[in-house]
């Protein structure tokens, strides 16, 4: 079947065709106009625990690449900021461009950074990641911009693993990551309502987006584009360009935690 992807007959303009949820009232990607980010002074601080220990695999799933983390107990969570409860880490992934001038999925002011991380956290007040993915309060997405800058050596443990997973279905182990060391000094963010950025798209997301970027050399976004879409033995096709671009706000509030 034509599976969804980035390339040019199955990408994000062709998603409604077989997802309906593409032209939702709360979808995202979206652009943040900071100007029109009103700072909410009842949001709470964010309340990130990463427990290393939960770290467990790293793979190729043909869109991007993940950490896939052990969420059998409350030792990796979100709480505070926007969100009611406690979510856990179920994995984190990357979307970035072909080159330095593209590839992040949210934009600033109509600016975009060549990569953006995504911290996948689910809703435990229900049993798993896969029940709560299509619930309107059922996951919460952190997303931290990366702009080009000094070679970050935290990121570099993730990149060094991506020699094993270079093709599609491609995996290996991957423990001991502390996902924390992965975020900038500043928690400050901008939240709203909306959904997964790729198919099912489902509306289940609460958007929690870091304003404080994190840095990546241009020599490491090669190591990012070095990954293929494709199976080993398949024509390679490079793992570039996987994001959607910014969707309409049809009405949503973009809130501020700091002035
Ligand atoms: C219920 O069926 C599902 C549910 C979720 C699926 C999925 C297929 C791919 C990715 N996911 C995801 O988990 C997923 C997709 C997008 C994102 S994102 N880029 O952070 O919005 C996070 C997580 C299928
Ligand atoms: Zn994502």
């Amino acid at each position: 079947s034509n599976a969804w992807g980035y390339g040019p007959t199955n990408g994000p303009d062709t998603w409604m065709e077989r997802f309906p949820n593409a032209k939702g009232l709360r979808q995202s990607p979206i652009n943040i106009v900071t100007k029109e980010a009103q700072f909410d002074p009842s949001l709470k601080p964010l309340k990130i625990k990463y427990d290393p220990y939960n770290s467990r695999n790293i793979l190729n799933n043909g869109q991007s690449f993940q950490v896939d983390f052990v969420d059998d107990t409350d030792s990796s969570t979100l709480t505070g900021g926007p969100i009611c409860g406690t979510y856990r880490l179920n994995q984190f992934h990357f979307h970035w461009g072909a080159s330095d001038d593209r590839g992040s999925e949210h934009n600033v002011d109509g600016a975009q950074f060549p990569c953006e991380l995504h911290l996948v956290h689910w809703n435990t007040k229900y049993s798993s990641f896969r029940e709560a993915a299509d619930k309107d309060d059922g996951l919460a997405v952190i997303g931290v911009f990366l702009k080009i800058g000094a070679p970050n050596p935290q990121l570099q443990k993730v990149l060094d693993a991506l020699d094993f997973v270079k093709t599609k279905g491609k995996q290996t182990t991957f423990s001991n990551f502390d996902a924390k060391t992965l975020l900038p000094h500043s928690l400050d963010y901008w939240t709203y309502e909306g959904s997964l950025t790729t198919p099912p798209l489902l509306e289940s997301v609460t958007w929690i987006v870091l304003r404080e970027v994190i840095s990546v050399s241009s020599v490491q976004m090669a190591k990012f584009r070095s990954l293929f879409f494709t199976r080993e033995g398949e024509p390679q096709i490079s793992m570039v360009d996987n994001y959607r671009s910014p969707q309409l706000l049809q009405g949503r509030q973009v809130r501020a935690s700091f002035q």
